[in-house]
């Protein structure tokens, strides 16, 4: 099948978060399994253009209708880890995407909004005609109702379309002059795609009317969204859309997060040998100035907004450090405010030898935190998927994990799973408080120092389980095959 897949994201270079991984991972397994893939995503100033192979320009001054004027883009197509990509270049003079940043910025609506016209746009007049047309979360919403708006009418009859929300808290809300921008006419958009105030428009509802179908990254967070508030709004029109809406777990690159031969780790092993790992734990502690004693390291690698359990994770730092563990944080905060409070804290604990606080985006250090801690922290008030709970087990890591969203539906604990002792791999907690997060994270340290066998245990099952893509990308194909097979 020719699938487009429509992102803001892709890892390596365009990564704010799990979005990024999701997009390259699936898109490579996809490919694997003989499927042609494209990515489509606007060019960044601040992309890592070292990571892509081949950049050529393919299309000068594509011409896009945008605010009654036609506007110039060139695009240029280029190979990210494998797959093919291609970039919408604004040439323009609004800039939209050379703000040194990827998200953050006022007219945020906008650049998506126009980045969603231009893909259908370039995928219209190169005739690409996928059989699917992919996209995700707010940011490329609106490509659906363009597609069948306006390019359908026009002829690009064939691509099916599919729609996966990697969170419900990021919907994107407009007034409705973003449609007349776009060239489609306000008054034809339904009323369940508005907010109350039928003027303000809501891209994800949007999407999810127009879409054939609409997934999420985890079968528990698909129940969480549809039944309760963490449906954000939309439970009513998911519950109205069932039959087109269901949770795929999300997978992790196993290639790219692989510490076999990981190429940001200078010290490589696997389950059958593992030592290695604890030379990694030694470079992550020289690395942060900890001391070199008998202790666990406890790991938070996270962006640092409410979602993540910001309060929780400020508590486990303290509780970390009373229970005799070391404690590392690797994190960036797009608001100022949680900044401040994590700066403060850091400024505290400055002298302290078990703790170390880093902050900002670093891909690389991230391999190294994965690899030199013993557990990874993720408090999460609420979590669609998760994947630093699979990269962390993936790397002999054990999750101390909220029982919430995908994470419910990947952790299981050592003592209150009801899966098999066999996968068994972490410790979960329920209440979203500090006696929550001290009963998963007191247990998990406790027994790394009382029962090693039965922490070692733990680290087995997770690095032998399966989290590659390889079986939810199948499930994404039936999902293709079988709307092609309704057309
Ligand atoms: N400071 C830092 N430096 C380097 N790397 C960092 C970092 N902070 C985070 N990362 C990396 O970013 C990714 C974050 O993954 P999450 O699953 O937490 O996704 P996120 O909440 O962003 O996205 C949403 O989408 C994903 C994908 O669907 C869902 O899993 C998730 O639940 C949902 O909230 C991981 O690869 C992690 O290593």
């Amino acid at each position: 099948m020719k699938i487009a897949m429509l992102s803001p994201e892709c890892s390596p270079i365009a990564k704010v978060g799990g979005l990024a991984d999701v997009v390259i991972g699936l898109s490579k397994s996809l490919q694997l399994q003989g499927h042609d893939v494209s990515i489509i995503l606007p060019k960044y100033d601040c992309m890592r253009y070292d990571q892509i192979s081949n950049l050529e320009t393919v299309y000068y001054d594509l011409p896009v209708m945008y605010r009654g004027e036609w506007q110039a883009n060139d695009v240029m197509s280029g190979v990210v880890e494998g797959v093919k990509c291609f970039f919408i270049d604004g040439k323009w003079h609004k800039n939209f995407f050379n703000r040194g940043k990827i998200y953050g910025e006022s007219d945020d609506n906008d650049r998506f909004a126009f980045f969603s016209k231009a893909a259908m746009e370039f995928m219209f007049k190169v005739g690409m005609d996928p059989d699917i047309i992919h996209s995700h979360d707010w940011p490329t919403a609106l490509a659906n109702v363009l597609q069948r708006e306006i390019y359908y009418k026009e002829g690009m009859r064939k691509p099916r379309l599919v729609y996966t929300v990697h969170n419900f808290a990021h919907q994107g809300i407009a007034h409705e002059s973003v449609l007349g921008d776009l060239g489609l006419n306000s008054a034809m958009l339904p009323l369940e795609c508005r907010e109350n105030d039928y003027s303000i428009v809501n891209f994800m509802k949007s999407a999810v009317v127009y879409s054939d179908y609409i997934t999420t990254v985890s079968p528990n967070y698909a129940n969480e969204v549809q039944l309760t508030e963490k449906g954000m709004g939309l439970q009513y029109l998911l519950n109205k859309y069932h039959h087109k809406f269901s949770g795929i777990l999300n997978g992790i690159d196993e290639e790219y997060w692989n510490p076999k031969d990981d190429q940001y780790l200078s010290h490589h092993y696997d389950v059958e040998a593992i030592e290695n790992k604890y030379k990694n734990k030694e470079v992550l502690r020289e690395r942060f100035l900890l001391r070199d004693e008998y202790k666990p390291i406890v790991a938070v690698v996270s962006r640092l907004v409410q979602q993540k359990g910001v309060d929780l994770i400020k508590h486990s730092i303290f509780y970390a450090l009373e229970q005799g563990a070391q404690f590392v944080l690797l994190g960036s905060s797009p608001d100022p405010n949680i900044s401040y409070e994590f700066a403060e804290i850091k400024d505290m604990l400055n002298e302290n030898p078990d703790c170390h606080l880093e902050f900002g985006f670093n891909e690389a250090l991230s391999h190294l935190v994965y690899a030199g801690a013993d557990m990874i922290l993720i408090p999460s008030l609420f979590e669609p998927c998760g994947l630093t709970q699979l990269i962390g087990m993936r790397y002999g890591t054990v999750p101390v994990a909220r029982f919430t969203g995908g994470l419910a539906d990947t952790v299981h604990d050592v003592e209150y799973s009801r899966v098999s002792q066999k996968r068994r791999n972490g410790y979960t907690f329920i209440d979203a408080n500090k006696e929550g997060l001290e009963f998963g994270l007191g247990r998990a340290i406790d027994d790394w120092f009382n029962e090693p066998q039965q922490f070692r245990n733990l680290v087995n099952n997770g690095m032998k389980s399966d989290f590659s893509w390889k079986m939810s990308a199948k499930k994404y194909v039936k999902i293709y095959k079988y709307l092609h097979s309704q057309v």
